[in-house]
């Protein structure tokens, strides 16, 4: 399923009006529907397996509770003055046709409405549907059973402006459910930024294909349970129009990216079918690091993996996972890998049909050795088409380096998975503004440096060379534990030997990683008391 931004929807929108030629009165009413359904849905607690719409992967179902949302009382539908409340007074026509009461509280006056919303405006009166204009403090919202937000759609621009401000600060303040319509009033479409205020929903229903600010935090929590609804736009269209970006799901995984999720194992397959793996790994300090790397290797169902440490470490890693061959690299005795030679580390990755560098590799400052050579050095002794994935300490290095630009460009077989953190060191940007806009720096730096890049974090994104992005719904909070990045490295690298390319193995990696960090945390107690190592047995 694609991801889309405003601008796409409304291109979307227009060509299914103007080339194909449906009405865009028939799309409106398709949307406010379908957002009718849901709430009705909500108050007679009917369930969603049948509706007409998709419960997009990730969301979990709304609760209405033993009674059913509303108990009775009247659902206000906040209209504002564009399409969208045009959706909020169609889906106030058929609330009121099924038997469910509202109250339609415009935002503005209702002779400021437009085209098709003003048609809508006009129904409702002749109707005789109830309605006012908003005063602040004069809804009593203790007389209401709910909320249908339809203020602002993708037609948003920056923050609400009053009286849309005061009226989304009483919604959200009433305690009553909200029902967004197509989304979260205050939230950016395209990057799921909140503006203060915005709505908090319990359940939005968005028209045709889901924006991506509902899949990016803090809109994400914004918009609460997401439910896809048909309006009409024809399959295919929107991948027909350009767009690039796509929730990661297994259709997506087996469709857009031809990598099956649920692909047998070869009958007939040895541990030579499925590659070997050469992870390089773990210091005196952080052992683990290899270790968690090494074992997800071998989860992915790698056919071999070989863990390459400092010499000083091997004695005492010896059996700490059986199945693990090890391979002590000469380090002057210092149990440190920038004491090792990087041309030693490539050559033994040259036999090999993956390589993962990084975690627990050790920082540059204070180690009194020049970590910049370190990496480069390695990074023009690999053979150009091994597949590559580098993560935490090498990307530090390779951020200190600070001409990565210069380096010579490798074939599309190399993956980097940085946190916010290492990618604000690696682009020089704050932190703050890369979670502003996962999806566009994620993108940009792929695009420009020719790396599959893995954005982690809550929905984390994949990026490729050629500009595609994928959003991955899966993982949770449990997963913010020291580790679960490490395993997620070993993973991608055991997918990589296994022969996928680098963007499905990272797609496939991630959304894998993150699913059994789900069913990890839902074998605990608590998703606080996951620690990496649980993810290896769920993988
Ligand atoms: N075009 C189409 O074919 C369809 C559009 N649909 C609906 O139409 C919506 C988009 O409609 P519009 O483009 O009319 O835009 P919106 O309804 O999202 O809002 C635009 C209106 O809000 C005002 N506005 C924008 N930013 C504001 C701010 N920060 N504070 C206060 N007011 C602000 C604008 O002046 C404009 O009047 C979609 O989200 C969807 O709900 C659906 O009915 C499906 C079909
Ligand atoms: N709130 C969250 N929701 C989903 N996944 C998360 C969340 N927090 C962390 N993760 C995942 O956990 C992993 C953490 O990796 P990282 O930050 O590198 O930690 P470490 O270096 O300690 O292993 C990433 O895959 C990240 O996407
Ligand atoms: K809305």
């Amino acid at each position: 399923m694609e991801l889309v931004t405003a601008e796409e929807m409304r291109r979307i929108d227009r060509h299914t009006i103007d080339a194909i030629g449906i009405p865009e009165i028939a799309l409106m009413e398709n949307a406010g529907r379908a957002l009718a359904d849901a709430v009705v849905r909500l108050v007679r607690r009917t369930g969603w397996h049948d509706m007409d719409a998709i419960l997009l992967e990730g969301s979990k179902e709304p609760d209405a509770g033993e009674a059913g949302w509303g108990g009775g009382k009247p659902w206000a539908v906040l209209v504002g003055k564009g399409h969208n409340g045009g959706d909020g007074l169609i889906a106030a026509r058929h609330l009121a046709l099924r038997g469910v009461p509202v109250r339609i509280i415009y935002a503005t006056p209702p002779e400021e409405l437009r085209g098709e919303a003003a048609r809508q405006r006009d129904i409702a009166e002749r109707l005789q549907l109830p309605a006012g204009v908003y005063a602040p403090g004069a809804v009593d919202w203790s007389a209401m059973g709910g909320i249908v937000d339809a203020l602002l759609g993708t037609g948003t621009g920056g923050t609400p402006r009053e009286p849309y401000a005061a009226l989304i600060r009483e919604a959200n303040a009433s305690g009553l459910p909200i029902v967004a319509a197509d989304l979260p009033s205050g939230l950016d479409p395209d990057t799921g930024q909140t503006a203060d205020p915005c709505i908090r929903a319990t359940l939005t229903v968005t028209f045709g294909l889901p924006k991506r600010g509902l899949v990016q935090y803090p809109g994400a929590e914004a918009a609460g349970t997401v439910l896809v609804a048909p309006i009409g736009i024809p399959v295919g269209l929107a991948a027909e129009l350009g767009v690039s970006t796509w929730l990661l799901t297994p259709e997506t995984l087996r469709n857009v990216l031809d990598a099956d999720p649920d692909a047998p194992r070869q009958p007939d397959g040895h541990k030579g079918t499925y590659g070997h793996v050469l992870v390089a790994a773990g210091t005196r300090a952080m052992s683990g690091a290899g270790l968690l790397c090494a074992t997800a290797a071998l989860r992915s169902g790698a056919g071999l993996v070989t863990w390459a440490v400092p010499e000083l470490l091997a004695e005492s890693l010896i059996g700490a996972q059986p199945e693990l061959m090890l391979a002590p690299v000469a380090d002057g005795g210092r149990g440190d890998w920038l004491a090792a030679d990087p041309l030693e580390v490539a050559a033994m990755a040259a036999r090999r049909d993956a390589l993962v560098v990084g975690p627990g590799l050790g920082r540059v400052p204070g180690s009194g050795v020049d970590g910049r050579g370190w990496l480069r050095r390695l990074w023009e002794a690999l053979p150009p088409e091994l597949p590559l994935v580098v993560d935490a300490d090498a990307l530090n290095h390779l951020a200190e380096a600070g001409d990565f630009a210069a380096w010579p460009k490798r074939p599309d077989a190399t993956v980097f998975t940085p946190h916010p953190g290492e990618l604000a060191r690696l682009t020089g940007l704050p932190a703050r503004d890369i979670q502003r806009d996962r999806i566009g720096v994620a993108r940009e730096y792929a695009l420009r440096h020719g790396v599959t890049l893995v954005l982690k974090g809550a929905r984390t994104v994949v990026a490729d060379p050629f500009g595609d992005v994928y959003v991955n719904p899966t993982g949770n909070p449990g997963m913010a534990t020291g580790g679960t990045g490490d395993v997620l490295a070993g993973v991608i690298a055991g997918l990589l030997a296994q022969g996928y390319p680098a963007t499905a193995a990272a797609a496939l990696g991630v959304y894998r990683h993150g699913a059994a960090g789900d069913r990890a945390a839902a074998k605990r107690r608590s998703p606080a008391s996951l620690i990496a190592g649980d993810l290896l047995a769920e993988l």
